[in-house]
């Protein structure tokens, strides 16, 4: 492909990032894997191109803009001015190159994110709030973790010595940038999960122990129940629940390439979850519901993520998030904890979920934990990119006291 053929490319899949947005469709990821399952002649090296163009222009567009070409044209004018001279098409070249400047067209502006939700964000961060969006906004790294069922992380860095240990989580490993995963023998072998250095620390913080009964609310596919697993060293009962069938059918796979034994799942109906789990009220060790949320810690990865978020999805959000909590609660036995945890750093779904949740639950204290970013025991703490360089967290740990 040409560079004026990739900018048209990267404006197409631009407009489908953008309706998928305003609809609730597919990630931007996921529609520039799409688009291009279509369109064979594209190598690797135009993929790789029009995705990074795709991701850079995301980032710099804090606002969902009106078009894809608005929104290349006002990314390449503040940022990347080389790219306007790609818009050279004619009616005879139309999808070979974006059609040629016309003076006056819209342009969209260049900004962090959309302005209340930097309101939010001021709220955690301060006059830092700049930055910490900014470091919000980059590259994330690939992070794995050793799957000590079966390996542990020193035998995984002589095995690949291009991988390096991360800073905080004890099992961690970072991948040089372009490692493709399927290649690695230790991957098939399950040696070794994906997962992000601050997902890694947030099961940590659960405390799960060999033997226990642990419930995994909202399993998702299961990248913490794997690890609970194997905090756990494969004993005790762990037991993974979720609302999305297609996310919790992947589980099974992956409990069994990592040898995880003593995890079963249970599909969970919206609203009448209580159904497939009262036989299990008050006899959990542990709970940990990884709630739906925003996911402004995760913009590194979704950065798109800024054009979904509204203020009547983030109440709809918190709505749930207490929710979850109260069924979660019900759960646990007398003297065991439930840890929530959201990939967010806005508070109205952090400190002020858990304030809400200890007025309301009089059984419930704030219960200190350990984790290796804090020197000393916390009973909530934060992750994110700027600090720990990890995706954005936050965890908190309760403790049923009768
Ligand atoms: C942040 S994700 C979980 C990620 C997962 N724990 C992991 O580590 O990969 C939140 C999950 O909550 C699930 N969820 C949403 N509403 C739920 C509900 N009412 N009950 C249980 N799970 C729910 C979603 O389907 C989603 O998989």
């Amino acid at each position: 492909m040409t560079p004026a053929a990739r900018a048209q490319a990267a404006i197409e899949c631009l407009d489908a990032v953008i309706a998928a947005a305003n609809t609730g469709g597919a990630a931007a990821d996921t529609i520039v894997q799409r688009y291009f399952s279509t369109r064979r002649y594209a190598g690797s090296k135009d993929r790789r191109a029009v995705r990074d163009l795709v991701f850079d222009v995301i980032r710099s567009m804090g606002s969902p803009p009106q078009s894809g070409r608005a929104a290349l044209i006002g990314h390449a004018r503040a940022l990347a001015p080389d790219l306007l001279e790609l818009f050279s098409g004619t009616a005879d070249t139309a999808g070979h190159a974006p059609l040629a400047l016309v003076v006056g067209e819209p342009e969209a502006t260049p900004s962090l994110a959309p302005g209340w939700q930097l309101d939010q964000l001021r709220q955690r961060f301060g006059a830092a709030t700049p930055k910490a969006v900014r470091a919000l906004l980059g590259r994330a790294p690939l992070d794995l973790r050793a799957n000590i069922l079966c390996s542990n992380r020193d035998e995984l860095l002589i095995e690949m010595p291009d991988l390096a240990p991360t800073q905080w989580a004890p099992d961690g490993l970072r991948a040089p940038a372009g490692l493709n995963i399927e290649t690695l023998p230790a991957y098939h072998a399950g040696k070794i999960e994906v997962q992000d250095e601050g997902s890694q620390l947030a099961a940590l913080a659960v405390g799960a122990l060999p033997g226990e009964v642990v419930i995994d609310l909202c399993a998702g596919a299961g990248g913490k129940t794997l690890a609970l697993a194997a905090a756990m060293g494969d004993q005790g009962t762990l037991i993974a629940t979720d609302t999305d069938r297609g996310r919790l059918s992947a589980l099974p796979q992956r409990l069994a390439r990592a040898g995880v034994t003593i995890a079963t799942t249970r599909l969970l109906n919206p609203r009448r979850e209580w159904e497939a789990v009262s036989d299990l009220a008050g006899a959990a060790d542990r709970v940990l519901i990884d709630a739906p949320c925003s996911g402004t810690g995760t913009w590194r990865r979704n950065p798109e993520a800024r054009w979904r978020l509204t203020q009547d999805r983030l109440a709809k959000l918190t709505a749930e998030q207490d929710r979850l909590l109260q069924l979660g609660a019900q759960l646990v036995r007398p003297g065991g904890t439930l840890t929530y945890v959201v990939c967010s750093l806005l508070p109205i779904e952090a400190e002020a979920r858990m304030a809400a949740f200890l007025a309301r639950s009089p059984a419930f204290v704030a219960d200190p934990f350990s984790i290796p970013t804090e020197t000393s025991p916390v009973t909530s703490t934060t992750l994110s990119p700027g600090a720990q360089g990890c995706d954005g967290f936050f965890i908190a740990r309760l403790k049923r006291v009768c």
